[in-house]
């Protein structure tokens, strides 16, 4: 079995509706209940801070601070991580408004990218705003692949926002009318490096995930199959040289078009994940809303273990409300599954009672109104 990572102090200050608080921890999971709006999901997404990025929100930062707050937000945690016990403090110093960096210490050195936190600590999370992830946008599923990605290879955000700013700048030259054969061929071929890798990245992940279901013993969840679609949809299996080369000539081809059309038509960024409910034979976005939950957690689930697998330690899970609308039976068998991972799992719900096959492997907490109690 995998390794453990674990918090063992979760400290906030001005964060969303915490002026202050303190969470001591032990290894196991950790429960936290209350009321609507007592400060449940707000605690997940303090402890998503401890992955790059912007939380499980997907938080405009200055909107983090506690409202009335004098300055920023600031969450210091103690980790028992990959390698080994390390504190780890994030937040942010300004006032509401200003344009804001996220900060990080690690073992109170400043750190130089918020990727360093991926030495220490892996934390993956299904929220209730993911349920719509079937039916949503193709950008929607574009961002929960390439979140998948990121968790086994950090460089993959840096990668995907460097295409993003590379194609902007053609989209604005070929808006401008400036066809300068030159600039746009050495444009061309920084998106053709980035996009084909990224294309790769992603198609790498989707063949892990697939022979981890293949693989997959007795789980209560279907098993989505999965699939890329919308970009060099054939013969991904080339080499790289050949497809960056084959990109790098559809974007020279189109230039005209992608003038008029006022964007790049074609790329990585246009992609499409595709999943379907294996047993079912049916397209995810047409099975039941309960099905289409299933699905997600077994897709949740397979990527925290495939991400155990190949780092030998098992993520931080953040679960929020994961157990709401699932029978007795099945929430005690989502729960062995989830402690058979072994890791530590952050849950929310509104009822202690939802928890209790959890029983001693789990620590239990209350939420209100910015306070936490035992
Ligand atoms: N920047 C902020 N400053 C102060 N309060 C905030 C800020 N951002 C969010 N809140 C408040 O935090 C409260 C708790 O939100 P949270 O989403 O954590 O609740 P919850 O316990 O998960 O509730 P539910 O069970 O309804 O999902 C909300 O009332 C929200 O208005």
């Amino acid at each position: 079995m995998a390794d453990k990572t674990s918090l063992s102090r979760l400290n906030l200050t001005d964060f969303r509706n915490y002026a202050e608080a303190s969470l001591r921890l032990d290894s196991r999971h950790v429960v936290l209940t209350g009321e609507n709006g007592a400060g449940k999901t707000n605690l997940l997404e303090a402890v998503s801070f401890l992955s790059p990025g912007r939380g499980l929100r997907r938080a405009v930062l200055a909107d983090v601070t506690r409202v009335g707050a004098p300055g920023g937000f600031a969450i210091f945690a103690e980790i028992d991580g990959m390698e080994g016990e390390v504190s780890v403090g994030t937040g942010i110093e300004t006032a509401e408004g200003e344009t804001v960096t996220r900060r990080l210490r690690i073992n109170g050195t400043p750190a130089r990218s918020t990727e360093e936190l991926t030495d220490h600590l892996s934390v993956l999370w299904l929220t209730p705003s993911m349920d719509g992830l079937f039916t949503g946008t193709a950008g929607d599923r574009r961002r929960f692949l390439d979140r998948l990605v990121l968790s086994l290879d950090p460089s993959h955000g840096r990668r995907v926002s460097d295409f993003e700013r590379t194609m902007r700048s053609r989209n604005r030259l070929l808006s401008e009318g400036r066809f300068d054969p030159s600039w746009l061929s050495a444009i061309e071929a920084q998106m053709a490096g980035l996009g084909i890798a990224m294309a790769a990245a992603r198609q790498e992940m989707l063949g892990l995930l697939r022979q981890l279901s293949a693989q997959n013993g007795d789980t209560p969840f279907p098993t989505p199959s999965l699939a890329l679609k919308g970009f060099l949809d054939e013969g991904m299996d080339r080499p790289a040289a050949d497809l960056e080369d084959d990109y790098r000539a559809m974007l020279e081809a189109e230039r005209y078009r992608d003038a008029a059309a006022g964007r790049t038509l074609e790329g990585p960024h246009r992609a499409d994940l595709l999943v379907r409910h294996r047993e079912k034979d049916m397209e995810a976005e047409r099975c039941s809303t309960g099905e289409q939950k299933a699905l997600l957690i077994g897709l949740v689930l397979a990527h925290a273990r495939l991400t155990a697998d190949m780092t030998g330690y098992a993520p931080v899970l953040l679960l929020d409300e994961i157990a709401a609308h699932l029978d007795e039976g099945r929430r005690a068998a989502l729960f062995d599954l989830i402690d058979g991972l072994g890791g530590q799992s952050f849950m929310t719900g509104t009822d202690r009672q939802m928890f209790s096959s959890l029983a001693e492997r789990a620590q239990f907490f209350t939420v209100s109104h910015g306070g936490i109690g035992g």
